[in-house]
């Protein structure tokens, strides 16, 4: 069970704020499609092209839609961490949402002392070369949850 929710001070570590939503990542069984789709269907002013990301196991493809984005998702290699999702969902869905803190070492201080669990014992580097966590989801009501560091002025 979540220890206190409202606690803004964690011993040892200064107040954090939760930042603005990076991005929504959708997992799909076929990133062409998906690409095609948001660009010609949705009409996205602008769809990038798809990048292998081997250190994560997927391919991505950011839809920039002006106040965030969306990140499409496709497993890459045979270790893909999001190939069980799509085994669940076959036509793809909703896989995590992104959200932005100035200081991931101090969010994850305090994350971690509410009870949150990191799914890795360290930050990695994510797609936008930011360092970037992901919390359980069983600890975020379900919701698969990564934090990307972005210092903003
Ligand atoms: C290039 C980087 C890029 C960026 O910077 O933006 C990325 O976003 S990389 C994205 C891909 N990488 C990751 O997602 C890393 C973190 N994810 C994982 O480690 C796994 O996906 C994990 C552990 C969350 C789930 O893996 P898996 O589905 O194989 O585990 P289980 O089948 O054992 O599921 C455990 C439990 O969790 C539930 N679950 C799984 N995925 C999700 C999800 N996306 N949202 C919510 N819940 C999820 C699953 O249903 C199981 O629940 P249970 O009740 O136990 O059945
Ligand atoms: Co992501």
């Amino acid at each position: 069970m979540l220890r206190s929710l409202v606690t803004h001070e964690v011993k040892g570590s200064a107040a954090w704020k939760l930042g603005r939503l990076n991005h929504v990542a959708l997992a799909v069984p076929d990133l062409e499609q998906a690409r095609v789709f948001w660009r010609d269907v949705m009409c996205a002013e602008k769809v990038s092209e798809s990048v292998a990301q081997p250190e994560h196991g997927v391919y991505t493809v950011f839809v920039e839609l002006g106040n965030t984005k969306i990140e499409l998702l496709h497993p890459y290699g045979a270790e893909s961490p999001i190939a069980a999702f799509l085994e669940r969902n076959k036509s793809g869905g909703i896989h995590h949402v992104c959200l932005e803190v100035a200081d991931i070492a101090v969010a994850l201080d305090a994350l971690k002392a509410s009870g949150v669990r990191p799914l890795s014992s360290a930050p990695k580097v994510g797609a936008h070369g930011l360092p970037v966590v992901f919390l359980h989801p069983k600890d975020c009501g379900g919701v698969l949850v990564e934090i990307e560091e972005k210092r903003r002025p």
